[in-house]
Protein backbone atom coordinates (compact mmCIF):
# COMPACT_ATOMS: atom_id res chain seq x y z
CA UNK A 1 0.00 0.00 0.00
CA UNK A 2 1.30 3.62 -0.79
CA UNK A 3 1.30 6.53 1.53
CA UNK A 4 -0.66 9.44 1.10
CA UNK A 5 0.29 10.77 4.13
CA UNK A 6 3.47 10.87 6.26
CA UNK A 7 4.64 12.20 8.95
CA UNK A 8 8.24 11.61 10.26
CA UNK A 9 9.68 12.86 13.44
CA UNK A 10 7.50 16.14 13.36
CA UNK A 11 8.23 18.50 16.73
CA UNK A 12 6.52 21.29 17.37
CA UNK A 13 6.40 23.69 19.80
CA UNK A 14 5.09 27.29 20.44
CA UNK A 15 6.55 30.40 21.95
CA UNK A 16 10.26 29.53 21.31
CA UNK A 17 12.88 31.34 23.64
CA UNK A 18 10.04 32.51 25.87
CA UNK A 19 9.54 31.60 29.83
CA UNK A 20 6.31 29.77 27.99
CA UNK A 21 7.95 27.64 25.98
CA UNK A 22 6.11 24.81 24.92
CA UNK A 23 6.72 21.57 23.17
CA UNK A 24 3.68 19.85 21.74
CA UNK A 25 4.76 17.51 19.61
CA UNK A 26 8.07 15.26 19.96
CA UNK A 27 8.73 13.62 16.91
CA UNK A 28 5.94 12.36 15.62
CA UNK A 29 6.15 9.47 12.96
CA UNK A 30 2.45 8.81 11.24
CA UNK A 31 1.60 7.42 7.70
CA UNK A 32 -2.13 6.51 6.40
CA UNK A 33 -2.27 4.49 3.13
CA UNK A 34 -4.17 4.85 0.00
CA UNK A 35 -7.83 3.88 1.12
CA UNK A 36 -7.15 3.50 4.58
CA UNK A 37 -9.00 5.28 7.71
CA UNK A 38 -7.13 5.83 10.79
CA UNK A 39 -8.52 6.83 13.98
CA UNK A 40 -6.35 9.29 15.74
CA UNK A 41 -7.56 9.05 19.76
CA UNK A 42 -6.11 11.40 22.35
CA UNK A 43 -6.32 12.78 25.44
CA UNK A 44 -7.29 16.61 25.78
CA UNK A 45 -3.71 19.03 24.91
CA UNK A 46 -1.86 15.74 23.71
CA UNK A 47 -1.54 18.07 20.83
CA UNK A 48 -4.93 16.52 18.24
CA UNK A 49 -5.18 19.55 16.74
CA UNK A 50 -1.43 20.51 16.62
CA UNK A 51 -1.09 17.41 14.13
CA UNK A 52 -3.97 17.69 11.98
CA UNK A 53 -2.99 21.61 11.51
CA UNK A 54 0.35 20.10 10.47
CA UNK A 55 -0.95 17.08 8.13
CA UNK A 56 -3.15 19.33 6.73
CA UNK A 57 -0.67 22.03 5.49
CA UNK A 58 -2.64 24.66 7.93
CA UNK A 59 0.85 25.04 9.78
CA UNK A 60 4.27 24.22 9.52
CA UNK A 61 6.75 21.59 11.75
CA UNK A 62 9.68 23.38 13.37
CA UNK A 63 11.71 20.30 12.57
CA UNK A 64 10.64 16.77 10.28
CA UNK A 65 8.70 16.30 6.90
CA UNK A 66 5.18 16.02 6.34
CA UNK A 67 4.68 14.24 2.57
CA UNK A 68 1.62 13.83 0.24
CA UNK A 69 2.19 11.24 -1.53
CA UNK A 70 5.44 11.53 -3.50
CA UNK A 71 5.92 15.49 -2.41
CA UNK A 72 7.92 16.77 0.33
CA UNK A 73 5.21 19.41 1.50
CA UNK A 74 7.48 21.13 4.02
CA UNK A 75 9.95 22.03 0.86
CA UNK A 76 7.77 23.92 -0.98
CA UNK A 77 6.85 27.75 -0.28
CA UNK A 78 4.42 28.88 1.40
CA UNK A 79 2.08 29.44 -1.39
CA UNK A 80 2.67 26.56 -3.40
CA UNK A 81 1.82 24.89 0.13
CA UNK A 82 -1.70 26.52 -0.12
CA UNK A 83 -2.06 25.52 -3.55
CA UNK A 84 -1.91 21.75 -2.54
CA UNK A 85 -3.62 22.00 0.48
CA UNK A 86 -6.81 23.83 -1.65
CA UNK A 87 -6.33 21.13 -4.03
CA UNK A 88 -5.50 17.97 -2.17
CA UNK A 89 -6.65 18.24 1.36
CA UNK A 90 -10.48 17.86 2.74
CA UNK A 91 -11.34 18.76 6.14
CA UNK A 92 -14.18 18.03 8.70
CA UNK A 93 -14.94 20.48 12.14
CA UNK A 94 -16.94 19.02 14.81
CA UNK A 95 -19.48 22.04 13.64
CA UNK A 96 -20.37 21.86 10.06
CA UNK A 97 -19.35 25.76 9.33
CA UNK A 98 -21.53 25.85 6.28
CA UNK A 99 -22.58 28.97 4.57
CA UNK A 100 -25.96 29.92 6.47
CA UNK A 101 -27.11 32.23 3.04
CA UNK A 102 -26.14 29.32 0.46
CA UNK A 103 -28.61 25.91 -0.37
CA UNK A 104 -26.84 22.54 0.68
CA UNK A 105 -26.27 22.02 -2.79
CA UNK A 106 -24.53 25.46 -3.53
CA UNK A 107 -22.32 24.88 -0.42
CA UNK A 108 -21.01 21.80 -1.97
CA UNK A 109 -21.12 23.33 -5.44
CA UNK A 110 -18.67 26.58 -4.36
CA UNK A 111 -15.41 24.86 -3.87
CA UNK A 112 -15.62 23.14 -6.80
CA UNK A 113 -15.86 26.48 -8.95
CA UNK A 114 -12.89 27.86 -6.79
CA UNK A 115 -11.28 25.28 -8.41
CA UNK A 116 -11.74 25.55 -11.66
CA UNK A 117 -14.83 23.14 -12.52
CA UNK A 118 -18.10 24.49 -14.61
CA UNK A 119 -20.85 24.83 -12.30
CA UNK A 120 -22.68 22.28 -14.10
CA UNK A 121 -20.30 19.30 -13.53
CA UNK A 122 -20.09 21.16 -10.08
CA UNK A 123 -23.91 20.28 -9.61
CA UNK A 124 -23.81 16.70 -10.86
CA UNK A 125 -20.74 16.11 -8.30
CA UNK A 126 -22.80 17.82 -5.65
CA UNK A 127 -26.28 15.84 -6.54
CA UNK A 128 -24.29 12.51 -6.46
CA UNK A 129 -22.28 12.93 -2.83
CA UNK A 130 -25.86 13.79 -1.88
CA UNK A 131 -27.04 10.87 -2.97
CA UNK A 132 -24.32 8.99 -1.45
CA UNK A 133 -25.62 10.14 2.25
CA UNK A 134 -29.19 10.08 1.63
CA UNK A 135 -29.43 14.36 2.15
CA UNK A 136 -30.20 14.35 -2.12
CA UNK A 137 -34.22 15.20 -1.11
CA UNK A 138 -32.96 18.08 1.49
CA UNK A 139 -30.67 19.97 -1.87
CA UNK A 140 -32.55 22.91 -1.64
CA UNK A 141 -32.69 23.67 2.04
CA UNK A 142 -30.48 26.04 3.56
CA UNK A 143 -28.76 24.91 6.71
CA UNK A 144 -31.09 26.27 9.13
CA UNK A 145 -33.51 24.00 7.47
CA UNK A 146 -31.28 20.99 8.42
CA UNK A 147 -31.21 18.01 11.10
CA UNK A 148 -27.50 18.37 12.40
CA UNK A 149 -27.22 15.17 11.02
CA UNK A 150 -28.37 16.31 7.80
CA UNK A 151 -25.61 19.81 8.49
CA UNK A 152 -22.79 17.38 9.06
CA UNK A 153 -23.20 15.23 6.49
CA UNK A 154 -23.35 18.18 3.93
CA UNK A 155 -20.46 19.19 5.29
CA UNK A 156 -18.57 15.78 4.67
CA UNK A 157 -19.80 15.84 0.67
CA UNK A 158 -18.47 19.49 0.65
CA UNK A 159 -14.97 18.25 1.63
CA UNK A 160 -15.05 15.74 -0.69
CA UNK A 161 -16.08 17.72 -3.47
CA UNK A 162 -13.10 18.19 -4.89
CA UNK A 163 -11.58 15.13 -4.61
CA UNK A 164 -8.83 15.35 -1.89
CA UNK A 165 -6.26 12.63 -1.84
CA UNK A 166 -6.26 12.88 2.21
CA UNK A 167 -9.46 13.57 4.65
CA UNK A 168 -8.57 15.31 7.79
CA UNK A 169 -11.32 15.12 10.66
CA UNK A 170 -11.61 16.34 13.99
CA UNK A 171 -14.48 15.42 15.94
CA UNK A 172 -17.14 14.42 12.66
CA UNK A 173 -19.87 13.14 15.06
CA UNK A 174 -18.96 15.09 17.69
CA UNK A 175 -21.91 17.33 18.42
CA UNK A 176 -24.26 14.83 17.43
CA UNK A 177 -26.24 12.43 19.87
CA UNK A 178 -25.19 8.81 19.85
CA UNK A 179 -27.69 7.64 17.53
CA UNK A 180 -27.09 10.22 14.88
CA UNK A 181 -23.94 10.04 15.10
CA UNK A 182 -23.81 6.35 14.48
CA UNK A 183 -25.60 6.95 10.98
CA UNK A 184 -24.01 9.86 10.05
CA UNK A 185 -20.49 8.16 10.61
CA UNK A 186 -21.58 4.85 8.26
CA UNK A 187 -22.25 8.40 5.64
CA UNK A 188 -18.99 9.03 5.93
CA UNK A 189 -17.56 5.87 5.52
CA UNK A 190 -19.90 5.42 2.67
CA UNK A 191 -18.06 8.38 1.11
CA UNK A 192 -14.60 7.87 2.09
CA UNK A 193 -14.75 3.97 1.28
CA UNK A 194 -14.57 3.59 -2.41
CA UNK A 195 -12.25 6.67 -3.29
CA UNK A 196 -8.63 5.09 -2.40
CA UNK A 197 -8.71 8.38 -0.17
CA UNK A 198 -6.07 8.33 3.18
CA UNK A 199 -8.34 9.13 5.80
CA UNK A 200 -7.36 10.74 8.89
CA UNK A 201 -10.06 11.16 11.74
CA UNK A 202 -9.46 12.13 15.36
CA UNK A 203 -12.22 11.62 18.03
CA UNK A 204 -13.15 10.27 21.07
CA UNK A 205 -15.47 8.05 20.78
CA UNK A 206 -13.86 4.79 20.69
CA UNK A 207 -16.71 2.75 19.62
CA UNK A 208 -16.12 4.95 16.18
CA UNK A 209 -12.39 4.40 16.51
CA UNK A 210 -12.82 0.62 16.78
CA UNK A 211 -14.97 0.77 13.34
CA UNK A 212 -12.04 2.32 11.50
CA UNK A 213 -8.61 0.35 9.69
CA UNK A 214 -6.58 1.81 12.40
CA UNK A 215 -6.00 3.77 15.77
CA UNK A 216 -2.99 5.74 16.12
CA UNK A 217 -2.85 7.33 19.78
CA UNK A 218 -1.54 10.01 20.74
CA UNK A 219 0.12 10.73 24.21
CA UNK A 220 2.15 14.03 25.54
CA UNK A 221 3.33 14.74 21.91
CA UNK A 222 4.10 11.40 21.28
CA UNK A 223 2.38 8.36 18.68
CA UNK A 224 2.29 5.58 21.12
CA UNK A 225 0.31 2.69 19.58
N1 LIG B 1 -0.64 29.05 19.65
C1 LIG B 1 -0.29 28.43 20.78
N2 LIG B 1 0.55 29.04 21.64
C2 LIG B 1 0.93 28.41 22.80
N3 LIG B 1 0.54 27.18 23.17
C3 LIG B 1 -0.30 26.53 22.35
C4 LIG B 1 -0.76 27.12 21.13
N4 LIG B 1 -1.59 26.22 20.52
C5 LIG B 1 -1.63 25.15 21.35
N5 LIG B 1 -0.86 25.32 22.44
C6 LIG B 1 -0.66 24.34 23.54
O1 LIG B 1 -0.23 23.13 22.99
C7 LIG B 1 -0.84 22.02 23.62
C8 LIG B 1 -1.55 21.13 22.58
O2 LIG B 1 -2.55 21.89 21.94
P1 LIG B 1 -3.58 21.23 20.90
O3 LIG B 1 -4.57 22.30 20.57
O4 LIG B 1 -2.83 20.62 19.80
O5 LIG B 1 -4.25 20.12 21.83
P2 LIG B 1 -5.40 19.08 21.54
O6 LIG B 1 -4.80 17.76 21.77
O7 LIG B 1 -6.03 19.36 20.24
O8 LIG B 1 -6.43 19.39 22.70
P3 LIG B 1 -8.05 19.30 22.70
O9 LIG B 1 -8.38 17.88 22.43
O10 LIG B 1 -8.37 19.74 24.12
O11 LIG B 1 -8.53 20.26 21.68
C9 LIG B 1 -1.76 22.58 24.67
O12 LIG B 1 -1.12 22.50 25.91
C10 LIG B 1 -1.95 24.02 24.25
O13 LIG B 1 -2.16 24.84 25.37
Amino acid sequence: MSDELRLEGVTKGYNHAKPNEVTVLQGVDLRVGAGEVVALVAPSGAGKSTLLHIAGLLDTPDAGRVWLGETDMTALSDKRRTAARRREVGFIYQFHHLLPEFTAEENIVLPQLANGVSRAAARDRARELLDTVGVAPRASHRPAALSGGEQQRVAYCRALANRPRLLLADEPTGNLDPGSADRVFAALMDLVRGTGLAALIATHNLELAGRMDRIVRLEAGRVVA
